[in-house]
């Protein structure tokens, strides 16, 4: 009934996992990052760092995608302890979705409280340009309507409930808290919210799915993130995401734009300074315990 349920990893494999990193390092890391496509620039923000190439972490995957670098760094942000994957994973590298989302039940083993994740995504809302950072308040999960969900399997209740509510998915203070941090900022010209879409890649969309997507409500489409805000909510993690726009998706048949990874990566690398700055101010702001944001 669930084919990859032999691939689910248990609570204590998931505890080995964190049990290890703690035993390396000092840092009690109480937000999570995860850095998309290009974005990883964020770790190196990170000061007094600890990190650790993915191979090195027992039941870690590896990345196999250019622009990400593979790394788990702990360390500070202006005192807060952070801990921050340099390099997702993804479907299309051909890990089961468990093993995707592994490291989401690793950073709550660790007692991350909030996750911070980033992607990069094409546009399919007309307004978007690229270069736009969207503020994700929602999400549309199409391999999950096809049956392909990160809680599939046996329910381990030290984690979460079996049937998870998600129209809370996308923490509403956080998002007010970037709207904010964004306008002192003065990115009020590219900071933008919408619905992000999730499909299994690695084929960027054809016109007609783009079309579609469009028309269903996504205003952003990509191969991430879905899976981990799912798994992160299930263990009661905050969630907070976002997206770089670092391409129109192409929804005209008389259009000679093509997607492609490096532009992906290029618009990444304009953009990343920025991107960072949203994250870093931020996590300078969030208290947590009281789940409260200092101002
Ligand atoms: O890890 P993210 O979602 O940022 O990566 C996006 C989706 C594909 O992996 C890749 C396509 O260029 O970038
Ligand atoms: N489609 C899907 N994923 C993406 C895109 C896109 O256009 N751009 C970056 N990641």
């Amino acid at each position: 009934m669930f084919p990859e349920v032999n691939s689910c990893y248990s609570y204590e494999e998931c505890k080995a996992t964190a049990d290890w990193l703690l035993a390396q390092t000092d840092v009690r890391p109480t937000v999570g990052i995860v850095c998309g496509s290009g974005l990883g620039g964020l770790a190196d923000l990170l000061k007094d760092q600890v990190a650790f190439n993915y191979k090195d972490i027992p039941n870690f995957p590896q990345s196999t995608v250019h622009g990400h670098a593979g790394r788990l760094v702990f360390g500070h942000l202006k005192g807060r302890p952070c801990v921050c994957m340099q390099g997702r994973f993804h479907l299309y590298e051909g890990y089961s979705i468990h093993k995707i989302t592994l490291p989401m039940r690793i950073f709550k083993l660790l007692g991350v409280e909030t996750v911070m994740l980033t992607n990069a995504a094409g546009g399919l809302n007309h307004d978007f340009k690229m270069g736009d950072i969207m503020i994700i308040k929602d999400h549309l999960n199409l391999p999950g309507f096809a049956g392909i969900n990160p809680l599939n399997g046996p329910n381990d209740e030290r984690f979460g409930v079996r049937f998870l509510c998600m129209s809370d998915a996308y923490d509403r203070e956080l998002q007010q808290l970037a709207m904010e941090v964004g306008q002192d900022l003065g990115y009020g010209d590219f900071l933008k919210e919408g619905v992000y879409c999730v499909l299994g890649g690695p084929t960027f969309e054809t016109i007609a799915e783009g079309r579609m997507l469009h028309r269903l409500g996504a205003d952003a489409v990509g191969m991430s993130t879905v899976h981990e805000v799912i798994v992160a909510r299930h263990c009661g993690m905050r969630v907070f995401a976002l997206s770089l726009i670092t391409n129109q998706v192409v929804m005209d048949y008389d259009s000679e734009e093509r997607a492609n990874h490096e532009e992906v990566l290029q618009v990444g690398r304009q953009r990343a300074a920025q991107l960072e700055r949203l994250v870093y101010t931020m996590v300078t702001k969030i208290v947590h315990n009281n789940y409260g944001l200092r101002d």
